[in-house]
């Protein structure tokens, strides 16, 4: 009996211990690393990944995923070290003081495994059923969110509305059966624990009248919980291979996202270029041909130009005649197959990696977004730059008044600028805080949660907070038009000046106006930068120093704006068309 109490004493705080171990090492060993895979797969997959995954699939991969896979491997582990360990310590002091009883074990086990054996293949069948109709993954909710507007124009809502009710049927058709046999499951298993908790009790006071011991009540129900506690761990022993075979299934899903191949090595070791490169911005595009799969016709076909340092080359060709898979190709954004050398300054960038590449080149990119954040994240998400960096980029590309405060009136003497400042300054403290605690070691925690003083918050209206770097923006955010987006990248590219810069449409959404005064930044400011600008407003390139003349993948044309005028070619008929001249 005492050593029955021992055991009851040591199972119910080894749960404690155990439990917090489990958790620690599950979390930081398994949890992470599988997050790591997902995220890193994902964000290093081709491009090509997400032209042919949809939103809802790729929301499925990110969003639930890692988060999914993590949390079922989380308990399941904790669940498999809490079995081991329980059942030790049950058999433990249930062999201490009714040993006869452990005669049960194999029979109990077996008549759980036979539940599983027999319900499992059903809800399995269900699951994938669920997986293959792509039923539950919202698929008509993404369709809506993402052509609401188009919805609303052609008023297809009720169509619409219909198809969405009729995937919550199908999920409910499916969800049912599942929810039955979880219960069907549940039913069993608890019938099995209470005849066994039942038979057991049975037999102890068989036992007891037999021998004639006088068993108390007091040692009565510790007997029973001791048993009552063997049961349930046996029970859920007999569970684990099927919960496993779950769990595989559900691994094998998510597989098809881990296993990605990266688009390209970050840096290829033996091919990197010196930190200073590009020095010059001389382009060298060596008889470059490029298809984005191997079964499809050449996008670029034999390109072969050399762009001198600072030069200023204007793109033009009609649709589809491959401008932006030529600028592309530099940012090596598109994965097919390539033959042919592209240099810059001398090394050739098929060869390097792309994290040494990209970062060296500055790009308005023809679709401008915002991300969810703080303007100044948003313009800076690296914390590469000072507050004026910013102010003096948002001042230069015509924006800021759109992010200025609000000027101080009469009656209301402001002092926005110091309480955006000041606030700006807490945001900071508390990142580096942040970032501070995320690198620390245990210890270093502690440390910083004994002793480290936290920022203040300094108090504003929220009037206030809506004004300046810290409004907060969001990825879908139609405070900023399509040009004024554009004008943000803009700014991105003033901050981090680089000698090769290409504008992939950067003044196709904005007016006229907006369009000289964004021409008379670029002259300015990348004055000493090799540019490319691919434009279907032909006024944007008139002023480069050569244009180059796309068609079907190919360079039809190439001179200054006079030179392809006089030819009379492809650009002089554009011209013609739009009606002015250089
Ligand atoms: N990811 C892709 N996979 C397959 N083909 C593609 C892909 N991206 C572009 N293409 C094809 O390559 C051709 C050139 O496209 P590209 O976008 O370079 O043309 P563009 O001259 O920039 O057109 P636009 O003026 O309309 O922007 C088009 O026929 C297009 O369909």
């Amino acid at each position: 009996m005492q050593l029955a109490m021992v055991g009851t004493f040591l199972d119910s705080n080894m749960y404690h211990v155990k439990d917090m171990v489990s958790e620690y090492v599950v979390q930081r060993g398994v949890v992470e690393k599988i997050k790591g895979m997902f995220v890193g797969s994902i964000i290093y997959a081709p491009l090509s990944l997400y032209d042919s995954t949809t939103r809802a699939q790729l929301s499925e991969a990110f969003n639930y995923g890692a988060t999914e896979v993590s949390a079922d491997i989380s308990p399941l582990i904790m669940r498999i070290l809490g079995c081991v360990t329980g059942i030790a310590l049950s058999v433990f002091h249930v062999g201490a003081s009714v040993p006869q009883l452990l005669l049960l074990v194999p029979l109990i086990a077996w008549t759980f495994s036979r539940c599983d054996v027999f319900l499992d293949p059903v809800s399995a069948m269900l699951r994938d059923i669920r997986r293959a109709a792509g039923i539950g993954q919202g698929a008509t909710s993404n369709i809506i969110a993402d052509g609401k507007r188009m919805i609303r124009l052609y008023g297809v809502e009720p169509f619409f509305t219909r198809l969405h009710m009729q995937e919550g049927d199908a999920e409910q058709r499916i969800k049912h059966p599942a929810d039955t046999i979880d219960m069907v499951s549940y039913i069993a298993t608890s019938s099995v624990c209470a005849i066994t908790n039942l038979s057991t009790a049975c037999l102890l006071l068989l036992q007891s009248q037999l021998a004639s011991i006088n068993i108390s009540s007091g040692e009565f129900m510790t007997y029973k919980r001791l048993v009552y506690s063997l049961v349930n761990q046996v029970s859920t022993a007999a569970y684990m291979p099927g919960r496993l075979r779950k769990l595989s299934c559900k691994m094998d899903t998510y597989r098809a996202y881990t296993d990605i191949p990266p688009e390209a090595p970050l840096v290829v070791e033996g091919c990197r270029p010196p930190p200073s490169w590009p020095q010059a911005g001389k382009i060298e595009f060596c008889n470059y041909t490029m298809r984005y799969r191997k079964d499809l016709e050449p996008t670029l076909s034999e390109i072969s130009i050399t762009i001198q340092p600072g030069e200023k080359i204007g793109i033009v060709g009609r649709t589809g005649a491959g401008k932006s898979t030529l600028v592309k190709s530099l940012f090596r954004l598109v994965h097919g197959t390539t033959t042919g050398q592209i240099l810059i300054d001398g090394q050739d960038i098929l060869e390097m990696g792309v994290g040494d590449l990209r970062p060296r080149l500055g790009i308005i990119p023809q679709e401008s977004s915002m991300f969810s954040g703080s303007l100044k994240r948003n313009l800076d998400p690296l914390r590469e730059y000072t507050i004026e960096d910013m102010w003096a980029a948002l001042v230069k590309s015509g924006i800021a008044p759109k992010v200025a405060p609000p000027r101080a009136s009469k009656d209301e003497p402001s002092d926005d600028i110091y309480r955006l400042q000041r606030l700006e300054d807490y945001n900071e403290a508390m990142a580096d805080h942040g970032r501070r605690w995320a690198e620390a070691g245990w210890k270093m925690r502690l440390m910083l949660l004994l002793f480290a003083s936290r920022p203040r918050k300094p108090h504003f209206t929220p009037r206030k907070l809506l004004h300046g770097l810290d409004r907060m923006a969001s990825s879908n955010d139609l405070a900023f038009s399509g040009g004024e987006q554009q004008l943000f990248s803009l700014c991105r590219v003033l901050m981090r000046m680089r000698r090769v810069i290409v504008l992939d449409e950067a003044t196709a959404d904005v007016d006229l106006e907006t369009d000289r005064h964004m021409q008379q930044v670029f002259r300015d400011a990348f004055a000493g930068c090799t540019v490319l600008t691919i434009a279907h407003r032909l006024e944007t390139v008139m002023g480069s120093d050569r244009i180059i003349v796309m068609d079907k993948g190919r360079i039809a044309e190439i001179g200054t704006p006079q030179e392809l005028i006089d030819a009379g070619g492809i650009f002089a008929e554009l011209v013609s068309a739009n009606d002015f001249g250089p």
